[in-house]
């Protein structure tokens, strides 16, 4: 049997999300599908069929993300991506990944595509780069800071959902234009970035909502009763504040909540917590992999942000699977404004596509990569240069999967 593809309609939602939920394992919950109609774009969905039967397919949410200095861009938030059991690897994936690279490219949409994956090995090869990680942080209940800390003078009260989403949105949209990493939120995607219903809790607590003039949390519980007493975890969510001392009182609350014995939050690789604590050994990390960016059109992507330093180089790039970004290009940056042109010229780096994504949002350096043997230097210094100018005051962070 031959395999077919085509971009979806609103009625192959059912068949859709048959193969989202066998490709994850799910038992099909019949009204998932209504629960994701709010943002699902099924134009911009392609799918895999064999005969009558759709196999495969993933898609695009049209969002907007922060980039290094020059605010919120859009770019394509890759989802839904999967293949039924029983017909993987026969290059469903291969043809998926080309229709909506290749599709974005021919339609000039976004310049930039980025995605969370389920397993680290799958993306690289469509010219992914790792450029974002979060920090899977433990913190113990009453963890002091140090003592030049200061949580100003404002009180921090607990308040229902409903009161708390308008003044949640208002900061979060105060903040957004300079948090790189950040996504556009449509008031259908705080219902699903904060769904609350029963099944979305893993059986933990319905979400607590903290305010502070200046900044928000929000969090569960996972009650836990020990022989010594009450040592329940905090799942932070989401925590964001204008100020410092607004960060520093939102945490000091979540921290000293009785009946909690210990705070968990998946944050950004460089939350300034760990720095706040007096004992910053009590604050353990792990680190994981977040986004996945792929410039879609290397020359696009490249001036729709700002870098923080001057400078001129020939870079080569090598993109198999997107050949149109292949070749030789002059990357000139001139107070933070980019040029990008395509030359003939002898390159100063030489690089693949990959490692372009990993950079672009400041949050991995192409001198990590280069000692890594991903990126090559080959006129001496300008690859320091070049790493300083993508580089960024703060690491990139999504705490938002789509
Ligand atoms: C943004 C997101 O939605 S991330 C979610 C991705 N989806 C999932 O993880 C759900 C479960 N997994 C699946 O549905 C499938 O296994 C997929 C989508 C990961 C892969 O689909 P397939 O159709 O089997 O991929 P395809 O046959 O095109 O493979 C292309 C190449 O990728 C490789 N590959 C595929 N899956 C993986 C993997 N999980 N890890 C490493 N390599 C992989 C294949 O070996 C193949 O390599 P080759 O070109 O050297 O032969």
């Amino acid at each position: 049997m031959t395999l077919t593809l085509r971009t979806l309609t609103a009625d192959d939602l059912p068949a859709f999300q048959r193969v989202f939920d066998a490709a994850f394992l799910l038992d099909t919950q019949e009204d998932r599908l209504e629960r994701w109609r709010d943002v699902f774009e099924p134009e911009r969905h392609h799918a895999v069929f064999d005969g009558d039967e759709m196999i495969g397919g993933g898609g695009v949410q049209s969002r907007e993300m922060t980039v290094p200095g020059a605010g919120p861009v859009p770019i394509a938030a890759v989802t839904s991506v999967g293949v039924k059991p029983g017909h993987r690897r026969r290059g469903v994936l291969t043809r998926l990944m080309r229709a909506q690279l290749h599709g974005l490219h021919e339609e000039g949409r976004e310049a930039v595509a980025a995605l969370w994956a389920s397993e680290a090995g799958i993306y690289p090869r469509f010219g992914y780069g790792f450029a974002a990680q979060f920090a899977r942080l433990a913190v113990p209940r009453g963890a002091a800071f140090h003592p030049g800390v200061s949580l100003g003078g404002e009180r921090v009260r607990e308040v229902s959902r409903d009161e708390a989403m308008p003044a949640m949105k208002a900061v979060y949209e105060s903040l957004r234009p300079t948090r790189t990493g950040w996504l556009n939120r449509s008031d259908a995607h705080w219902g699903h970035h904060l769904a609350d219903e029963e099944r979305d809790r893993g059986g933990l607590t319905a979400y607590r909502y903290v305010l502070h003039p200046d900044g928000y949390a929000v969090y569960r519980i996972k009650g836990d009763w020990q022989e010594r007493g009450p040592r329940s975890e905090l799942h932070l969510r989401e925590i964001a504040a204008r100020t410092d001392e607004a960060y520093a009182a939102l945490y000091r609350y979540v921290l000293d909540l009785d009946m909690v014995g210990e705070v968990q939050f998946f944050t950004a690789s460089d939350d300034p917590v760990v720095h706040l604590l007096a004992d910053a050994r009590l604050a353990l990390r792990s680190m994981q992999d977040s986004l996945w960016v792929r410039l879609v059109d290397v020359d696009r992507a490249l001036v729709q942000r700002r870098y923080g330093s001057d400078v001129d180089a020939v870079l080569e790039v090598h993109d198999d699977f997107c050949p149109w970004n292949g070749g030789r290009w002059r990357f000139t940056v001139k107070d933070g404004t980019a040029t990008v042109q395509r030359v003939d010229d002898d390159p100063d780096v030489v690089l693949d596509v990959q490692a372009l994504g990993a950079a672009y949002l400041g949050g991995t350096k192409l001198t990590v990569l280069a000692r890594a043997q991903r990126v090559r230097e080959v006129t001496e210094g300008v690859l320091r240069t070049l790493s300083h100018a993508f580089s960024g005051d703060r690491d990139p962070h999504c705490s938002e999967l789509f």
